[in-house]
């Protein structure tokens, strides 16, 4: 049967990529997704704010809800330094899938834990099964109308601790107008946003960094 647009993808990666070079990784699935197939990777503009928060958090432990393809995943886990690890929860098997191989090929897969299953189901189970205290950075990438609502959950199971940091990608386009106004309208959160554009478009979209402050 014929591949998917994200097994297309690994297959550009490993055949022009170089393998345990995630800089590589990166610039491989841009290549690809600019000029070949678009696809919802946090891409380029966007990954160079994704660097710069998680380069001043410096987070020993790190979430990412909505791992796709592993694209931001490989920017995240190429910055922790060592001992730190990321942990991404993907619900799709076959995005999870590919972004296994992905980190594997990248070189980064000792720093991910990569978690199948949706978000709701997974949060919960962060301290017990997957042996976290609390999460000093989270990347929320994935279903637009779950961020709300899970950065609610977080805060329920005390997975946030004063000062973890939450960057949300895509908060024009798709869109997470529920999670701006909880977040923006909260005592609890230091909100700011960062305009930039739709991943190898050129329609507008940004990233909103909210601190919890306890
Ligand atoms: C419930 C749960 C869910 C997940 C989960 N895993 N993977 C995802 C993917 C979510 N991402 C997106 O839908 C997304 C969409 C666009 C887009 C699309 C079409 C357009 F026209 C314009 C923009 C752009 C982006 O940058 C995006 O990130 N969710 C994981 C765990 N638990
Ligand atoms: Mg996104």
């Amino acid at each position: 049967m014929n591949q998917s647009k994200e097994e297309r993808i690994l297959n550009f990666v490993l055949q022009n990529a170089v393998r345990g070079d995630p800089c590589s990784v990166l610039e491989a699935i841009d290549k690809y997704c600019s000029q070949k197939e678009w696809s919802m990777n946090v891409g380029s503009e966007k990954g160079l704010i994704l660097d710069k928060v998680v380069e001043e958090v410096s987070p020993s432990v790190a979430l990412e809800l909505g791992t796709y393809c592993g694209y931001s995943g490989v920017r995240i886990a190429r910055l922790l330094k060592a001992g730190a690890r990321l942990l991404t929860v993907e619900f799709n098997p076959a995005f999870a899938a590919v972004a296994k191989q992905v980190f594997e090929f990248a070189g980064v897969q000792d720093k991910v834990k990569l978690i199948e299953g949706p978000s709701d189901e997974i949060i919960p189970q962060l301290k017990k099964k997957y042996e976290v205290d609390t999460v000093d950075f989270v990347f929320l990438d994935h279903w637009k109308d779950r961020y709300k609502p899970d950065t609610i959950l977080l805060q329920e199971c005390n997975l946030l601790r004063k000062g973890s940091v939450l960057l949300a990608d895509n908060v024009i386009i798709p869109g997470a107008p529920e999670f701006l106004n909880y977040v923006r309208n909260n005592s609890h959160f230091q909100c700011t946003n960062y305009p930039a554009h739709l991943e190898y478009m050129k329609a507008s979209d940004a990233m909103e960094k909210a601190v919890f402050l306890g």
